[in-house]
């Protein structure tokens, strides 16, 4: 069982226009709403590969029972916390050429009381699973450090822990000892104080990671694909999609089909990249179905370029 935690969740809102121009309006050609945040994407991804787990998400007004609806729809085992402040509404826009304007709001306060409930229920739900992941941004006013202390409690329950989070979030985590961490390559970078500009550059800053405390980092590098730095080793793979059509939540499927395969090593890291790469031949942030995994495309370098410039 893996549990997931979107503090922040949202329904997410893909709208595909002609062309979209700034300071113009701009009529939609066509709407899609899907549940949205990582550890919600995540949970999705899981539940369509038939690995179990659990989606624990704040809700708040009308959005947060829309979110809560369409997750049990999907047949997802949803744990939702009541709060005040309404949940978010993130959009995304999509021009014919494949152009992602992606636009997401910073979600709504949760007060102390909130949070500790979140809490005392997520780490229920996670006696006994095999991870707790713990996904995405931190609405206004939650400390930085909460999934660092969410960390430790999990960790001294004896369950593994993933963290895909940014800025002081992220390094906070990365600080309390987390398994695994799934930066994105301007995660790293800021992460590290420095630019990723290469394939070595993405190494030695996993490296960095795992120095300050991270067990595993899985850096995902967009169409670059992907870096594994774990206690085997580096491993490096990329999955190539000639045609992309969305790339939202394609780093939530990568973590997924990660956690799925085991956590460890090129097998998991080919998983997650199938995984990946499936997301991007989706539209929106829909998840991969098994039918959508094509694991003949996933190549793993057994002899990386390490000064391989990365996509700008
Ligand atoms: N254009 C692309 N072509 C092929 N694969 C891609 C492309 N973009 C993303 N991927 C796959 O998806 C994975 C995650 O992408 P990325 O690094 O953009 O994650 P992310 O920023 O966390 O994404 P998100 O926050 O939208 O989930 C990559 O490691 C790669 O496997
Ligand atoms: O604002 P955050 O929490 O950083 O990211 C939220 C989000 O962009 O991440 C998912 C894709 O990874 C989307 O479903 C969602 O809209």
């Amino acid at each position: 069982m893996i549990v997931t935690l979107t503090l922040n969740p949202s329904l997410d809102r893909t709208i595909d226009v002609d062309r979209l121009v700034k300071g113009t309006m701009t009529r939609a050609r066509s709407v899609r709403i899907d549940p949205g945040g990582k550890g919600v994407n995540v949970s999705r991804a899981l539940l369509a590969n038939r690995v179990p787990t659990v989606a624990v998400v704040t809700s708040g007004g009308a959005d947060g029972e829309q979110l809560v609806r369409l997750l049990e729809g999907d047949g997802i085992a949803v744990h939702a916390v009541p709060v005040a402040g309404r949940t978010r509404s993130n959009v995304t826009i999509v021009e014919p050429d494949g152009v992602v304007t992606k636009l997401n709001e910073p979600g709504e306060p949760l007060s102390r009381e909130e949070l500790d409930a979140v809490a005392d229920v997520v780490l229920d739900e996670a006696e006994g699973a095999s991870w707790a992941v713990t996904c995405g941004s931190l609405p206004p006013g939650v400390p930085a450090d909460i999934y660092a202390r969410l960390c430790e409690f999990f960790t001294s329950a004896g369950v593994r822990v993933a963290v895909d989070a940014s800025g002081p979030a992220l390094l906070a985590a990365v600080g309390a000892g987390p398994h695994l961490v799934k930066p994105n390559r301007d995660e790293l970078a800021e992460a590290v104080g420095r630019p990723v500009a290469s394939v070595g550059d993405a190494v030695e800053a996993a490296r960095e990671l795992r120095e300050r405390g991270a067990g595993t980092v899985l850096a995902s590098l967009g169409a670059d694909g992907a870096v594994l730095v774990d206690e085997d080793g580096v491993t490096i793979g990329t999955a190539p999609v000639s045609e992309p059509r969305s790339t939202v939540g394609a780093g939530d499927a990568l973590l997924a089909g990660f956690l799925a395969a085991g956590a460890r090593g090129a097998p998991a890291l080919a998983e997650g990249l199938a995984w990946g790469a499936a997301a991007v031949r989706l539209p929106a942030s829909r998840m991969p179905r098994p039918d959508d995994i094509r694991r003949d495309i996933v190549r793993i370098d057994a002899r990386p370029d390490l000064g391989r410039s990365l996509i700008a």
